[in-house]
């Protein structure tokens, strides 16, 4: 049987870099959802399951530290190259063995998603775990081999952008989530509206 893996081994990242563009350009990880920023339900959601946080954000870098994690931005911050760039912000502030990203805009995620990723990664001796749900990979809920940093720099150097074509060239494990409601993300004003009236899942009364 493989060891657990400690807590303290993974450091969280939230994924906050992104233009927005589908909710008219603001920046997603600060619009409020249930009365508090969406990054911060990420952050409440992510610190009890790993060791540290830390965000990724290229804009409004002050709001996102007043939540009092460390904040990294992408390594060209005006270019917005994607999620890939944040993975690769993260890895290279990460201290721990591995590397624990989740997006800003899914206020809902599971509360054993870390604990999971971990065994499915350790069981499958693998080098990346992601999120699947409905058969659909989430490569955004993604646990990282910390010294994973040199290959993807390799790969963004080599002008690749695409998630799936990086973690194609990994040895990666899906881990099967069953309840779709957990990953519901949002992308739109209407969307987050939809999310926040909708009842789903009010975070004081999960188990
Ligand atoms: N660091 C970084 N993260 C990004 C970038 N683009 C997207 N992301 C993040 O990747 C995750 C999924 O991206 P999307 O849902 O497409 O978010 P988005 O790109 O801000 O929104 P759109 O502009 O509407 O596509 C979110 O957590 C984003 O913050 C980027 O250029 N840099
Ligand atoms: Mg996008």
């Amino acid at each position: 049987m493989p060891e657990t893996m400690p807590r303290s081994a993974i450091t969280g990242l939230i994924l906050a870099g992104g233009r927005g563009s589908r909710m008219g350009g603001v920046d997603k990880g600060l619009q409020p959802f249930r009365g508090q920023p969406l990054a911060m339900h990420a952050l409440q959601r992510l610190q009890p399951q790993v060791g540290g946080v830390m965000i990724n954000a290229n804009r409004n870098i002050p709001a996102y530290q007043a939540f009092g994690v460390p904040v990294w931005p992408d390594a060209e911050p005006q270019v917005y190259a994607g999620p890939l760039a944040g993975f690769a912000a993260g890895l290279d502030h990460c201290r721990t063995p591995y590397l624990l990203t989740v997006p800003c805009d899914c206020p809902l995620f599971p509360a054993d998603l870390a604990q999971r990723l971990a065994a499915g990664l350790r069981s499958a001796s693998a080098q990346a775990a992601m999120a699947r749900v409905g058969g659909r990979t989430q490569p955004v809920f993604c646990l990282l081999r910390a010294d994973l940093l040199e290959s993807l720099k390799a790969f963004l150097a080599a002008g690749g952008s695409k998630i799936d074509a990086w973690t194609g060239t990994l040895h990666t494990v899906s881990v099967d989530f069953d309840e779709p409601r957990d990953f519901e993300n949002v992308n739109s004003l209407p969307e987050l509206q939809a999310l926040e009236g909708s009842g789903a899942h009010p975070a004081k009364t999960r188990s």
